[in-house]
């Protein structure tokens, strides 16, 4: 796709951003098998977060009916009503709803999390390369029980697979593949597991095989060995032995090949966990899978002070940081409305990874080293700007020619200021360009619904009433706030929506000035 575009930017970030401090989730992975409700001295649990993930998105999904195209990873599982059934027992759809939720933006559900959260714990730990696309959509209401139980026979299952879309080769193999993490634990399944009594293992957590936070064939190897201790294999109760009978439906011939090829345990399941978070309510539509900009611009910020427009952002660039990081030669080129180019060299700002650390990407940031400060790019507002392109090592990227679109239309003004810090006041000045007009302009913030999904509220704001002076390039447009939230501004023009990325809330604001001291300019530490 071409940068940019606000939704596909955001979950190309969630999903290849994965490591990094600023955007990333994968720390709740480091190592694999850190758990958040993990015991105060560190002793282990027997559980971690990756295999909850996986179970999650194995969880919602598994209501989908493909006869009449209901259910699906649709984050239904955030309900308490899908989680206090049995077929859901256990603590792990709540402790991941808790993190993933803090991730939710307008662009990126709790149903995309939830697929990236696998996608990030099977391949940080050791699993294979998962094809991801965006788009998922969090259902309004929980869906129809249809979570496969142990104590159920085997036809039950190959029923229950076959209303999920999967055969039953498909079955085994999807099932071998998520336990290859995790196992059964003894709160959630008493009669499956008792308590075991191991000071190594406070959750009494039986695992389905001796590598439970790592993604490999050993579940097959040592079922096929006999040497398995998974608990639904080997449990006492025979009635819950559910791999059992499903691994053996077949007369072992599936597990067999995976015992016997890791490479075909391995690419068998990459497909088919793609396949499972594929599996979405049919009235939803799936991105193309999302593959990483190679150069990607980030949070490109222009910000009006005064006589000049700040200019800020970051760029990455994708796998390839190594050695010579430091070193590199990163332009920025960037053209004005008057066709002229400008250009600056991006000192280097940080490295982040992604597929626990296979890949490294490295960052350079725009701004001034010359002397040895930070600060942001100055571009003349007059002149504006309208793209980008950059120059790695002499080689010019701009996305096939067409370059990386910049809006300066409008922009966050420093004249914004706080009038009360406690409770929160202030005013925040919009910069609009003259000659957009637009229809309306207006702040956005982003609000939860009454079932919990992301949507955006916006106030509008009044043009401004005195004229504007025509050797200006924008005319303030100012709105008073009274609360702590985060804003971005919004404009319409001619029924096409824009968004500006960065958000900002009263909180950033100086203070207010009186009038006349408004011409003692000072720099300040804050935001503006
Ligand atoms: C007939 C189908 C299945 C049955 C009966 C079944 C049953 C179970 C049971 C009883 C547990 C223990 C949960 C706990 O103690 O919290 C479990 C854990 C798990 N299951 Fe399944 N499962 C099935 C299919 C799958 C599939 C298709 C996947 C993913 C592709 C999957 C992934 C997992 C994972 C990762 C765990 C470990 C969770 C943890 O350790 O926190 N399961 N499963």
């Amino acid at each position: 796709y071409v940068w940019p575009s606000p939704k596909l930017d955001a979950l190309e970030a969630q999903r290849w951003d994965q490591d990094d401090t600023i955007s990333g989730f994968a720390s709740f992975l480091q190592p694999c098998d850190f758990f958040i409700a993990g015991n105060e001295d560190g002793t282990p649990t027997g559980r971690a977060n990756g295999p909850d993930w996986i179970r999650t998105a194995y969880h919602d999904m598994a209501t989908h009916n493909v006869a009449d195209g209901t259910g699906g990873l649709d984050g239904s599982i955030r309900f308490s009503e899908e989680q206090s059934r049995s077929e859901n027992a256990g603590t792990g759809f709540s402790n991941t709803v808790a993190v993933f939720a803090s991730f939710t933006t307008r662009h990126v559900s709790l149903a995309d999390l939830i697929a990236i959260g696998a996608v990030t714990a099977i391949e940080n730990c050791n699993g294979p390369q998962i094809d991801f696309r965006g788009g998922r959509v969090d259902s309004a209401a929980p869906d129809a029980p249809g979570v496969p139980e142990p104590q159920q026979d085997l036809q039950a299952h190959i029923d229950s697979f076959a209303r999920q879309g999967f055969t039953q080769t498909e079955m085994i193999s999807l099932i071998a593949c998520g336990h290859s993490f995790g196992g059964v634990e003894h709160k959630a399944f008493p009669d499956i597991v008792p308590d075991l009594k191991d000071p190594n293992n406070t959750l009494s957590v039986a695992h389905f095989d001796s590598t439970f936070v790592n993604f490999d064939n050993k579940v097959a190897t040592e079922y096929i060995s006999g040497t398995t201790q998974n608990p639904l294999v080997v449990g006492a109760n025979d009635t819950t032995n559910s791999d059992k009978r499903i691994f053996a439906s077949d007369r072992n011939v599936t597990m067999k090949s995976f015992a016997d090829s890791p490479d075909l345990f391995t690419s068998t399941c990459a497909t088919l966990f793609a396949r499972m978070l594929d599996t979405v309510p049919s009235d939803v539509e799936l991105t193309d899978v999302i593959e990483p900009l190679p150069i990607k611009p980030a949070t490109v910020v222009l910000l009006l002070d005064g006589d000049k427009l700040q200019f800020s952002g970051f760029v990455r660039l994708f796998n390839q940081s190594d050695d010579s990081d430091q070193i590199r030669l990163v332009n920025l080129l960037w053209d004005d409305r008057s066709g002229e180019t400008h250009n600056a060299t991006l000192p280097f700002d940080r490295t982040s990874s992604a597929m626990g650390g296979r890949v490294k990407s490295a960052w350079y940031a725009f701004n001034h080293t010359a002397d040895g400060n930070s600060a942001p790019l100055a571009i003349d507002p007059a002149a504006g700007i309208t793209t980008m392109r950059f120059e790695v090592n002499g080689n010019v990227e701009d996305q096939g020619g067409v370059g990386f679109a910049v809006q300066d239309g409008y922009a966050f003004s420093t004249s914004s200021c706080m009038t009360s810090a406690d409770p929160p006041k202030g005013r925040f000045d919009i910069a609009v360009r003259n000659g957009f007009n637009p229809t309306r302009v207006f702040l956005e913030r982003e609000v939860k619904d009454s079932v919990n999904r992301t949507t955006v509220e916006e106030t509008d704001i009044t043009p401004p009433t005195q004229p504007v002076a025509a050797d200006e390039a924008y005319s303030l447009w100012s709105v008073d706030v009274s609360d702590a939230n985060s804003y971005t501004i919004g404009a319409e023009v001619n029924g096409d929506k824009f968004s500006t990325i960065e958000t900002h809330s009263v909180g950033d604001l100086n203070p207010c000035r009186p009038q006349r001291r408004l011409q003692h300019k000072r720099r300040s530490s804050k935001t503006f």
